[in-house]
């Protein structure tokens, strides 16, 4: 039987998405463990390699971590990695706001997963990207910066579609389906 594993968020609805996206049946059992743990500068997957590796040093065993960004095209990128202090300092209004001297309000969204079997393993990285564009909030304020993302494709902000239809298409849906994959196929002769 393989080891459960260590999910190391902060955040508790990041923590929902994934348990209602994984469903089940899922090969591994998934702990959740509430640490704010610290988050280097650096492109995504650094950030993400990083903060896998404290996680693993923290617990010991099998881990992974998820790192969100939303990267605006028109600003090549950013915020990126740093849209939790974005978001936190100007709110969804303000991230609209931002964009007000571009015409190009494309942007994705981009979720990634490291999972590493311990504190010496390798880390794995899993990413999900979902197209959209930021336009002025609607809907409930309950997650972040849902109410300014409209996914392409939709007429309705991520705040305004069901949690159901969300993680059927979102960013985070993405990035949890090729990470059960990998635990489903390939990871058979891995830490066990
Ligand atoms: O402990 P961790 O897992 O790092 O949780 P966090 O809240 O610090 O999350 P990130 O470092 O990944 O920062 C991403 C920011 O984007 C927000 N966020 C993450 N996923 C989101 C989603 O699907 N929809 C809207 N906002 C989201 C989240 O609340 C943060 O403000
Ligand atoms: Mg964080």
């Amino acid at each position: 039987m393989s080891k459960p594993i260590t999910f190391v968020t902060g955040n508790a609805k990041k923590l929902d998405e994934v348990i209602s996206i994984l469903g089940s049946p899922f090969t591994r059992q998934i702990i959740p463990k509430k640490v704010d743990l610290p988050e280097l500068q650096g492109e995504v997957d650094e950030i993400c390699i990083k903060k896998c590796e404290e996680a693993a040093r923290h617990v010991q065993g099998p881990v992974i971590v998820e790192d969100t960004c939303l990267c605006f095209n028109a600003m090549k990128g950013l915020p990126g990695p740093y849209i939790k202090w974005f978001l936190e300092r100007l709110g969804p209004e303000g991230l609209y706001t931002m964009l007000e001297g571009w015409d190009d309000k494309s942007a994705q969204a981009i979720c990634t997963f490291a999972y590493a079997a311990n504190a010496h393993s390798k880390v794995i990285l899993f990413q999900g990207i979902t197209e959209g564009h930021i336009v002025y909030p609607r809907g409930p304020r309950d997650f972040g910066w849902d109410p300014c993302f409209q996914p392409d494709g939709y007429d309705k902000t991520y705040a305004e579609l069901a949690n159901t239809e969300k993680n059927s298409i979102s960013h985070r849906f993405k990035a949890v389906n090729k990470m059960k994959d990998y635990f489903n196929n390939d990871s058979l002769e891995q830490d066990s």
